[in-house]
C-alpha cells in the first residue's frame, strides 16, 4: 500500500478549511491508505490525475469536493516506490488554484542535505530575468552605472554546489549585490538553500555553514541502491513534512489544532532534543524565540520515552512560565497520564522551599528584595559603614552566597569575580563587612526569614547533607537558565546526581535580567563538547528582530559556561512584517493617547485583546494610567502577574521583568525614557564599582531587549521626554 505524507503548509491551511472540505480530505486520505496505486488511479471519486504541462511531471491533483482539489506529489514512477511509495499532499485549494499551483511547483532533492525541497520555478526565473534587465548595458551615449560588488563573490561555484545550491538558484544568486535583495529573493528559494545563503551572507565560512546546515540535516544512512532518493528525502525532512503511518494518526493529527512546534522541528532543534544520550550536562543557547523552550519540552518527551520509569524535573524561572510549560507539556505528551506523572514542573525557588519544608517541617518566610535591602540599610547605618546598601546587598549575594563563604577566614581570602571595587585580602575592610554579614545572619535567623537565593543555598545544603531526605530526579531539564544564581545551580546539581543525561540546560545570556553571573563550570557543571546553539527565530519578524538586536550592539555578553563571550551572529528570522513603530511624545498623556489608538488599530486588524501586551519598566504610574485609558476606550486589560489563563480576554499588562519568556502578537513598550532605561537608582555608581556599574547597565539593556523581543508581528516603542540612551543610536539610523 502507498504511504501518505503531509507538507507543513498543507497542515497549516487545513485548520482554515470549511467542514465539508475537511471531510473530503479525510475521505480522500482514507483511500490512500486502503487502495493500491493502480486502484488509486482507477478510483473515479478520487480522480487522481496527472497535471499537463507541469514543471514537475510527478504533480497530480485529487478531487476533494466539487470545487476543491488536493495538490499531490506522486512517487517517482521508475522506482520500486512508484508502486508503494509515499504520496505527498502539498495543499488543498479551490480547483483552478490547484491546477495553477501544481503546474509551477518543482520538487527536488537537495544534493547536500538530501532533504526534500520545493520551489516555484517561474517566480525564480522571473526574478532572475528582472535582475538581468537591470544589468543590461546602457545606450552608448550614457555613462555606465558603477559595477557593484557581488554579495557572494567570495564563494566559488564548487563551494556553492558543495552546500547544495543548485544551478537555477545559483544563476539568481550570482546577480545579487545586497542583503536586501537576498531577503526579497530568498523566500522563493528552496528552504535549505536559502538558509545556506543567509549564513554565508552573514559572514560564516563555507566550512562553518557545511557543519551547521549540511551535517546537521543530512541523514546518517545513505540512499540504498534501488531506493528512491525522493522517498528518502520525504522521510528525511521532518521539519517540513509529516509522514502518516496509521489511519488513527491521520485522523488525530487532522482533528487537533496545528501546533507547528510539536511536529515540525528544525533540524538543529531535533538533533539536540532527540539526541539519543548525552554523557553529561548539555547546554543549548540561542537568541530570543529560537525555540529553546520547545527543545526543552521535546527533550523531556525523549527522556521519558527512552528511560521508562525515570522521573524528570522541568524547571524554569517564574511561576507564570512554569504554568505555561505544564500546559505545553500536556500537548507534547498528548495528555498521556503515565508520562505526565513522571514529570514535575516547578521553579527552582519553589522546589527549594519545598525541600526546606520537608526537612524542617516548616516553611521559611521569604524576604522580597525591598525588605532585604531595608535590613541592610539598617545594618549599614547602625555600623556606620562607608559602603552603600546596594554594595552590601551585592557583596553578600554575588560573593558570599555565590561562593558559599561561611567564615571570616574564607571571606578574607576569597576572590571577588565581577566586583570592581577593590577590597584587599586580609583587610580591616573585609572584616568590617563580615561583621555586617554576621549581623544580617543573626537578624534574619532570629525572625526566620531568608531571601529566595538563601533558601536555595539552604536547600542545596540539605540535599548534599541528607541525600536520603532530598528529593532527587533522574534527569533535570532547565529552561531560562541564564538568570540562575550559583546557589540555585548547586541545588539543581544536588537533585540531579551526575550521570548520562543528568542536566539539559537551555538559556540565552542576552536575556540575563537579574544580577546573576554564573559560570557553569564553577558550580560543577561541565558542558565542554556538549554545547549547542540555535539560530533561527520562529517568533518575531526579521524587522522586529533587527531593531531589538540593535539595543545590544557593542555590548559584550559573557556566555553561560563562563569561558567566553556569547554572540547573536547568524541569528535571524524567516518571517517578515512591518518595522517597529518607534515614537517619542511631548508628554506622558500624549504617549498614552497614542497607545490607545495603537491598541485599537491592532484590534481592528483582527487581533484579540489577549494577543496584545503593554509593558513598561515599572507598574506605576504608566501601566496603571494605560489600564485606565484603555478602560475609558472600552478595552479590557488584565495584569500578567494575576496569571490569567490563555482563554481570559484582555490586553496583558506587564512590567518588563514579567515579560520574560512570554510572547504576544503585538507588544507596546511604554516609557522607554532616559530615566527608566537605565534606571539610575538601580545602577551602582561608576566611582563606587566600575565593573558592577557596567554590569548593571548591561542588565538594563538586556531587560529592554527582552521586552521588545516578546513581539511576534508588531512592536511599538514609545517614550515622553528624553529617550533612553539604549535606543538613541537606533533613532539616528531611522
Ligand atoms: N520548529 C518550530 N516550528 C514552529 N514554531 C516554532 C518552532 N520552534 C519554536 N517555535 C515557536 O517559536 C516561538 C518561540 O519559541 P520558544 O518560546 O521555544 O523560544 P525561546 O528560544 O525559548 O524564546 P525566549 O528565549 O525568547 O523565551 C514559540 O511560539 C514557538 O511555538
Amino acid at each position: 500500500m502507498p504511504h501518505l505524507a503531509l507538507t507543513k503548509s498543507c497542515w497549516q491551511n487545513f485548520e482554515q478549511l470549511e467542514k465539508p472540505v475537511r471531510n473530503g480530505v479525510h475521505k480522500a486520505m482514507d483511500k490512500f491508505r486502503e487502495l493500491t496505486v493502480p486502484q488509486l488511479h482507477a478510483d473515479k471519486g478520487l480522480h487522481l490525475e496527472q497535471v499537463k504541462n507541469a514543471a514537475d511531471p510527478r504533480m497530480r491533483t485529487i478531487r476533494i469536493t466539487d470545487f476543491w482539489r488536493g495538490v499531490v506529489l506522486a512517487p517517482d514512477p521508475d522506482t520500486k516506490d512508484g508502486q508503494a511509495g509515499t504520496f505527498l499532499l502539498v495543499d488543498v485549494v479551490p480547483h483552478d488554484e490547484a491546477y495553477a499551483k501544481a503546474k509551477k511547483l518543482l520538487f527536488s532533492v537537495n544534493s547536500a542535505t538530501l532533504g526534500l525541497e520545493v520551489r516555484d520555478v517561474t517566480v525564480i526565473d522571473q526574478l532572475t530575468k528582472s535582475m538581468e534587465i537591470i544589468e543590461t548595458p546602457p545606450a552608448p551615449d550614457r555613462t555606465p552605472p558603477p559595477v557593484l560588488p557581488r554579495l557572494f563573490a567570495g564563494v566559488s561555484d564548487n563551494d556553492m554546489q558543495r552546500l547544495g545550491v543548485d544551478e537555477q538558484v545559483l544563476q539568481a544568486v550570482r546577480l545579487l549585490t545586497e542583503h536586501s535583495q537576498l531577503s526579497t529573493f530568498g523566500p522563493f528559494f528552496p528552504e535549505d538553500q536559502y538558509e545556506v545563503l543567509q549564513l554565508l551572507s552573514l559572514g560564516f565560512s563555507v566550512d562553518e555553514v557545511y557543519q551547521q546546515v549540511i551535517v546537521t540535516r543530512r541523514p546518517s544512512e545513505p540512499v540504498k541502491p534501488g531506493e528512491s532518493s525522493l522517498e528518502k528525502a520525504i522521510v528525511s525532512t521532518p521539519n517540513r513534512v509529516r509522514v502518516i503511518t496509521s489511519s488513527d494518526e491521520l485522523r488525530q493529527a487532522l482533528e487537533q489544532p496545528l501546533i507547528a512546534w510539536k511536529t515540525f522541528l528544525h533540524a538543529s532543534q531535533r538533533k539536540v532534543a532527540y539526541h539519543p544520550r548525552f554523557n553529561g550536562p548539555v547546554q543549548v543557547s540561542g537568541g530570543p524565540g529560537t525555540g529553546k523552550t520547545v527543545v526543552a519540552l521535546h527533550r523531556v518527551k525523549h527522556l521519558l520515552d527512552r528511560y521508562p520509569g525515570h522521573r524528570v524535573l522541568l524547571t524554569t524561572y517564574t511561576n507564570a512560565l512554569a504554568d505555561s510549560l505544564q500546559e505545553n507539556l500536556r500537548l507534547v505528551l498528548d495528555d498521556d497520564a503515565e508520562r505526565l506523572e513522571r514529570v514535575h514542573v516547578s521553579t527552582v525557588n519553589r522546589m527549594a522551599v519545598a525541600q526546606i519544608r520537608k526537612l524542617k517541617n516548616a516553611s521559611p518566610s521569604l524576604l522580597g528584595d525591598e525588605d532585604d535591602r531595608k535590613i541592610w540599610r539598617r545594618i549599614r547605618k547602625d555600623l556606620d559603614l562607608p559602603w552603600s546598601d546596594q554594595f552590601l546587598v551585592q557583596e553578600y549575594r554575588n560573593v558570599v552566597l555565590a561562593q558559599q563563604i561561611r567564615t571570616l577566614d574564607a571571606y578574607q581570602t576569597a576572590d571577588r569575580p565581577g566586583r570592581g571595587a577593590g577590597l584587599r585580602r586580609q583587610s580591616a575592610q573585609r572584616e568590617q563587612i563580615w561583621g555586617a554579614i554576621e549581623r544580617y545572619h543573626a537578624e534574619t535567623e532570629a525572625v526566620g526569614t531568608m531571601t529566595h537565593t538563601a533558601a536555595c543555598q539552604a536547600a542545596a545544603d540539605i540535599a548534599f547533607g541528607h541525600p536520603g531526605i532530598a528529593v532527587q530526579y533522574d534527569h533535570v531539564v532547565v529552561d531560562e537558565a541564564q538568570d540562575l544564581h550559583p546557589a540555585q545551580w548547586r541545588f539543581l546539581r544536588a537533585v540531579a546526581p551526575e550521570g548520562p543525561d543528568d542536566l539539559f540546560i537551555t538559556g540565552d545570556p542576552h536575556q540575563r535580567i537579574y544580577d546573576s553571573q554564573t559560570s557553569l563550570s564553577a558550580v560543577g557543571i561541565k558542558v565542554t563538547g556538549r554545547s549547542r546553539r540555535l539560530r533561527i527565530n520562529y517568533r518575531s519578524t526579521e524587522e522586529i528582530l533587527t531593531w531589538s538586536t540593535g539595543i545590544l550592539t557593542g555590548a559584550p555578553i559573557s556566555d553561560m559556561s563562563g569561558n567566553g563571550h556569547d554572540s547573536l551572529t547568524g541569528y535571524r528570522s524567516l518571517l517578515h512584517g512591518a518595522p517597529p513603530v518607534v515614537t517619542g511624545h511631548g508628554t506622558e498623556a500624549a504617549e498614552i493617547d497614542a497607545l490607545v489608538k495603537q491598541v485599537l488599530t491592532w484590534c481592528d486588524a483582527g487581533m484579540e485583546t489577549a494577543d496584545i501586551a503593554i509593558c513598561s519598566r515599572f507598574r506605576m504610574p504608566l501601566l496603571d494610567k494605560a489600564a485606565k485609558a484603555l478602560a475609558d476606550a472600552g478595552i479590557k486589560s488584565v495584569k500578567v502577574d494575576s496569571r490569567p489563563g490563555p482563554g481570559v480576554p484582555g490586553v496583558r499588562l506587564a512590567t518588563a521583568h514579567a515579560m520574560k519568556g512570554l510572547e504576544f502578537r503585538a507588544v507596546a513598550v511604554l516609557g522607554v525614557t532616559a530615566k527608566s532605561f537605565p534606571f539610575a537608582p538601580g545602577i551602582t555608581a561608576a566611582d563606587v564599582d566600575q565593573v558592577q556599574h557596567d554590569s548593571d547597565i548591561l542588565r538594563d539593556r538586556c531587560l529592554l531587549f527582552v521586552a521588545c523581543t516578546r513581539a511576534r508581528e508588531a512592536l511599538a516603542v514609545s517614550w515622553s521626554g528624553p529617550e533612553s540612551s539604549f535606543i538613541t543610536p537606533l533613532l539616528r539610523k531611522q
